[in-house]
């Protein structure tokens, strides 16, 4: 019944680099030589040791950290779990919400633009594609949508496989021109209710802890969504007699095109020494899955925002991450990456800027 896994899904494949924790004690003396009690930079001085192991590791300077070209990669695809009336809109509005990025008309784009951050919109399996070019979007779509997990596989194994390449593809197209921060969003009608499903066969966690209002569905449609999901379960479990699934057979099951993609993405960025900026519940469940698949892409992972989609919480505490912002944003697309964006940027500003107590003659 299983198939062979494929190398993609692999570490072998990625070889993503092992950084230099050695250094640690340095990063830590340079930030503690600056003008300001211990500590007192909280969370921006840990984004700081981050940016700096990563950077440093292919500068060779430990003391240096710049934030360049950032950029928000949105990854876009239809859900036949959406058919079942499981979020506030039909599929029809996910091609919609493209073309208003693409005309710069969405919350990311009014995010992007106030924060000088480029935008690109990836589709990577919507209903129906967008035919006129446009220099901020790429069409890599693998096939219109996915099946409604449901009742049966959202997709087939080589389609998982074409996911995780093609997000590859994107990611490095974008590392080709100079930016070293890639921040992950998402668009597609019904993708909670992937990614619900998802942390369900990942973890072993029931429907009912995992699944939440996405858009903000009625306590109906909530039931069902939960319905749908232990369905999904209870056929998943049937066909591989375990609670939790491997990263490639849970795509496979239960999976979106755009969250394979930006699991392929993550683990590309990675590879090439860059950082990734987590957005909220989708994007951090393609988070876990490169984490199942290679653990060291961890080491570049900045979680952006805890979102109010009840399994967040969850989800951040099975990656053992701490996210930056709590705005009470359930949006997606980006947003919340967007916005831990300029404190990337404060964070490498007063690590490589900052003065000493001793070149300003402080003395504590
Ligand atoms: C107008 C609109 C704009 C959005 N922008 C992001 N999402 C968000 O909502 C969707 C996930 O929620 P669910 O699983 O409930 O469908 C995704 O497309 C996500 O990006 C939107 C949703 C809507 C309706
Ligand atoms: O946290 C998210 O990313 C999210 C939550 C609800 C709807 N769309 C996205």
């Amino acid at each position: 019944m299983h198939t062979p896994q494929h190398p993609v899904f692999t570490s072998e494949y990625w070889n993503i680099p092992q950084l230099d924790h050695a250094q640690l004690p340095d990063i830590q003396h340079h930030i503690d030589t600056k003008t300001k009690p211990i500590g007192a930079l909280g969370q921006l001085e840990s984004i700081a040791k981050k940016l700096s192991l990563t950077q440093g590791y292919h500068s060779g300077n430990y003391q240096y950290i710049e934030i360049n070209h950032p950029t928000i990669m949105i990854f876009a695809a239809d859900h036949g779990i959406a058919q079942n009336g499981v979020s506030i809109a039909s599929s029809e509005v996910t091609r919609q919400m493209v073309a208003n990025f693409l005309a710069g008309g969405a919350a990311i784009n009014c995010f992007c633009y106030t924060l000088d951050i480029q935008i690109k919109i990836i589709d990577a399996g919507m209903l129906q594609p967008i035919e006129t070019p446009h220099p901020m979007l790429i069409n890599q779509s693998i096939a219109s949508g996915t099946a409604d997990f449901s009742i049966k596989p959202a997709m087939t194994h080589v389609q998982a496989e074409q996911c995780l390449f093609m997000g590859q593809q994107a990611a490095v197209q974008q590392l080709q021109t100079g930016t070293n921060v890639l921040g992950f969003g998402e668009m597609g009608i019904g993708n909670t209710s992937a990614a619900s499903a998802l942390l369900s066969v990942l973890t072993g966690l029931p429907a009912q802890q995992t699944t939440g209002i996405g858009t903000g569905i009625t306590s109906e449609q909530l039931n069902k969504k939960i319905h749908l999901i232990d369905l999904a379960l209870q056929r998943v479990q049937q066909r591989y007699a375990s609670d939790t699934l491997d990263p490639q057979s849970a795509l496979v099951e239960v999976g979106g095109f755009e969250i394979g993609q930006i699991v392929g993405a993550m683990l590309a960025t990675a590879s090439a020494g860059k950082n990734i900026l987590v957005d909220g519940f989708i994007v951090s469940i393609a988070a876990l899955i490169a984490t199942r698949i290679a653990p060291q892409v961890q080491q570049f992972m900045l979680f952006a925002h805890c979102s109010a989609e009840n399994a967040h919480q969850l989800l951040l505490k099975e990656l053992n991450a701490t996210p930056l912002l709590d705005l009470g944003l359930r949006l997606g697309e980006g947003t919340g990456a967007a916005l831990a964006v300029p404190l990337l940027k404060v964070a490498a500003n007063f690590y490589t800027n900052m003065a000493t107590f001793d070149s300003a003659q402080v003395t504590v």
